[in-house]
């Protein structure tokens, strides 16, 4: 799925773990880092929305990283948090550039309010173009054309990062209500004692917390579609209002009295198998059956090899613009290097590969050598080869390495629980989301876990 990525700066450990697991159960994409030289180096390496930043830090602190980023990345958002009472901290802080300030200590709700004022919009510049070039791909885009025109519910199967939601929002686009609300919602990065209420809208006083009147994602979507991402990561109880509500095609707030009548088009998307997950008893039948009226399935991009090299081209584009690097050509050896790769993490794997590449070529062609897959394997060492390797630095170095560590355990867990995620998060003693997220990331590396 598409996400906001935030660069957030924070040193004190236990502030900065807090403010990670607030940024992802809101559903951003995070990089955590503790100070203002690895932002630098981070900023250099890959694009964010937004850059979240604390004030007092070792080295250079959040004034000089203002400075850095209003020089270099003048349309890049950045917000200061500064001790409490230290309103003339946050003073010049704006005076310098940034777009706003937070004195602690803050609630969550205040810092997802100004994240979210100042990254709105971030994603429509996000959505992608869909590439289709080898011939299943064509075919399957062909059947998504035509059931767009319809009002039917869409469901669309596919591993990780196969293009779901890209796909989702062609059939919006393809369809009639293109010029209504196209919203989407991923149900496993939403807590699930919050995920009803997000859905389904509530009234002051619902529960403590409700402090005023709320449309749920229905609401929202009323006229256009909604998205329910990885809709088999709801709860079995959330399931039968789920299904009542797409019986009823009505909708009623928590704490409501009256319903609210719905025209709104579903499409769903799973990355399981979703009828075995049926018989397991994970899924509701009646709602597997009224969601799979027209089924879609992205196939893994290793069997549609026809897509790969033409989506890596654009992705090649698209980052080289970014990072202001002019044009860049993808070499036939690198070409077949990418050609004959497994892409265990589909096309979110080969966007990191070719960011990654775009930083290792410091030219203007991409070489085989320039193609990493993964960053754990022995192998694949990455070689200071350029400017950005040299000058990285321990702390960085260190982050990576803590990053390896924690994968290794992951996988070696995963190993001795024979995949049963539920006991491996038990064992690790972090939530099954937690450890959905973990095992997502390990993917976007290029690590097969299965
Ligand atoms: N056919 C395509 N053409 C261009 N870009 C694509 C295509 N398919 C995927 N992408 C890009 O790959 C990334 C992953 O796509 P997307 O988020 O749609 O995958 P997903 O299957 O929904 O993943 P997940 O199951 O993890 O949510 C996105 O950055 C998207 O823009």
């Amino acid at each position: 799925m598409n996400k906001v990525k935030l660069l957030v700066v924070e040193d004190d450990r236990g502030l900065a773990e807090a403010l990670e697991d607030t940024l992802l159960l809101a559903g951003y994409d995070c990089s955590m880092v503790g100070s203002s030289e690895e932002a630098i180096l981070s900023l250099k390496k890959q694009s964010y929305d937004m850059v979240v930043s604390d004030i007092n830090l070792p080295g250079m602190d959040g004034y000089g990283l203002l400075k850095h980023v209003t020089d270099h990345y003048p349309e890049l958002p950045i917000m200061l948090m500064t001790a409490y009472g230290d309103i003339a901290h946050a003073v010049e802080a704006m005076r310098e550039g940034a777009v706003d300030y937070l004195l602690k200590p803050f609630e969550e709700a205040e810092l997802l309010e100004v994240i979210q004022k100042h990254t709105a919009g971030a994603l429509d510049n996000k959505s992608s173009t869909l590439i289709a070039v080898d011939p299943s791909s064509k075919a399957m885009v062909d059947l998504a054309k035509r059931v767009a025109v319809t009002d039917s519910t869409v469901l669309i199967c596919g591993e990780s990062g196969t293009g779901k939601e890209v796909l989702a929002n062609y059939i919006h686009t393809s369809s009639d209500r293109v010029n209504q609300p196209f919203v989407a919602i991923n149900c496993a990065a939403i807590p699930e004692n919050m995920l009803e209420a997000i859905l389904f809208g509530y009234e002051k006083g619902a529960y403590t917390g409700a402090v005023s009147s709320q449309a749920g994602k229905f609401e929202q979507a009323n006229g256009g579609s909604i998205l329910l991402d990885e809709i088999t990561e709801m709860d079995v109880g959330l399931q039968a209002k789920l299904l009542r509500v797409l019986q009823e095609q009505e909708v009623e707030r928590l704490g409501g009295k009256k319903p609210i009548k719905l025209d709104v088009r579903i499409i769903a998307t799973t990355n399981r198998d979703l009828a075995s997950y049926v018989k397991e008893g994970g899924f509701r039948e009646d709602l597997y059956y009224r969601l799979n009226v027209f089924p879609l399935k992205w196939s893994p991009i290793r069997e549609r090899k026809g897509d790969i090299i033409p989506i890596a081209e654009s992705l090649l584009k698209k980052h080289a613009v970014k990072m202001r690097l002019g044009e860049v050509v993808l070499m036939p050896s690198a070409q077949s290097k990418l050609e004959s790769h497994r892409w265990p993490g589909n096309v979110r794997e080969l966007d990191n590969v070719i960011q990654r590449a775009l930083i290792l070529c410091s030219g203007s062609s991409v070489e085989e050598q320039h193609v990493v897959f993964d960053m754990l394997s022995s192998e694949q060492v990455v070689e200071p080869e350029s400017q950005l390797e040299e000058n990285e630095d321990a702390a960085s170095i260190l982050g990576k390495g803590v990053q390896q560590h924690e994968f290794r355990i992951i996988a070696q867990a995963l190993i001795e629980a024979k995949g049963k995620r539920k006991d491996v998060a038990e064992k690790l003693g972090i939530s099954p989301r937690t450890l959905r997220y973990k095992i997502a990331k390990m993917r976007e590396f290029g690590l097969e876990v299965d």
